[in-house]
């Protein structure tokens, strides 16, 4: 579904990828992990299409910088880090900005995208905040929006950069399972970033550690989340437990 080889991008004259090869499988979730400033951001802003690159990034076999805008939207879907939030804008009116790809040009919003993002705030439990401006919202409330407008585009791979970072233990269980809810029912691809060892390794088929713009491991969750591994790379001193859905990672002191 995606294919990513010898993929290089260099930010301000810096190299912060190093020639990163990646395959995710369509209906796979593959989360990257990583220290801070290991490159995650870069990569996934890579394949979404907003930062210039060498080397080659596929969906669905067909060369992303050969795909006008339009389509690349209706292919991928984003969440990025720090979306920009529009000024007064309402948060009905910008979940159906993921409608956008499919909206023809000086045409308005059908009837459909109307019911496909009234859907979403139901799915995120958002309805009570459908006319309020966006910028009114809180910082949890506000990711579930960013995550509901992604989700509007209805796109079949989808990057998630840290979604669940600013959200409660129970919307983060929540926004996870219904992530997975729709790659189970509609085959959804996923790539993910997120700083929860546990949670990424609960919800991912696999993990892909990255470490100075290089993969340094890439595998099931239990054969990259080891503890010598994330000694290794994040210098982190933790136990890990057998858990039921994926290895548990516990910091510790000594
Ligand atoms: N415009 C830029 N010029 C030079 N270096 C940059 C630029 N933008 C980002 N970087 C550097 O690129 C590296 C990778 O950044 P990136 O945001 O991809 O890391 P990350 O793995 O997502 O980190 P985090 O876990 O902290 O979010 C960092 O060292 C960052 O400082």
């Amino acid at each position: 579904m995606l294919g990513v080889g010898g993929l290089r991008v260099a930010l301000d004259g810096t190299e912060i990828l190093h020639s990163v090869d990646l395959e995710v499988a369509g209906g796979e979730w593959v989360t990257v992990i990583g220290p801070n400033g290991a490159g995650k951001s870069t990569l996934l802003r890579a394949i979404g299409g907003v930062l210039p690159f060498t080397g080659s990034i596929q969906i669905g076999g067909v060369e992303i910088s050969a795909l006008p805008r339009r389509k690349r939207a209706q292919l991928v879907a984003t969440v990025a880090q720090q979306p920009v939030v529009p000024p007064g804008m309402r948060v009905i009116d910008y979940v159906l900005l993921g409608r956008t790809p499919y909206i023809p040009p000086l045409g308005r919003e059908s009837a459909q995208d109307l019911a496909i993002a009234e859907r979403r705030l139901r799915e995120l439990d958002l309805v009570r905040f459908a006319d309020r401006e966006l910028e009114t919202l809180s910082g949890g409330e506000r990711q579930r929006v960013f995550l509901a407008r992604a989700l509007a585009q209805d796109a079949p791979l989808l990057l998630l950069d840290e979604p669940t970072s600013a959200l409660d233990i129970g919307h983060q269980q929540e926004v996870l399972e219904l992530v997975d809810t729709l790659r189970a029912e509609h085959g959804l691809t996923v790539l993910a970033t997120m700083h929860d060892l546990s949670i990424a390794g609960e919800y991912a088929d696999r993990l892909a550690l990255l470490a100075d713009g290089r993969v340094a491991a890439i595998g099931p969750p239990a054969q990259v989340l080891t503890e010598d591994l994330l000694r290794e790379h994040y210098r982190a001193r933790v136990r890990v437990i057998a858990g039921d859905y994926g290895p548990i990672i516990v910091p510790v002191r000594g």
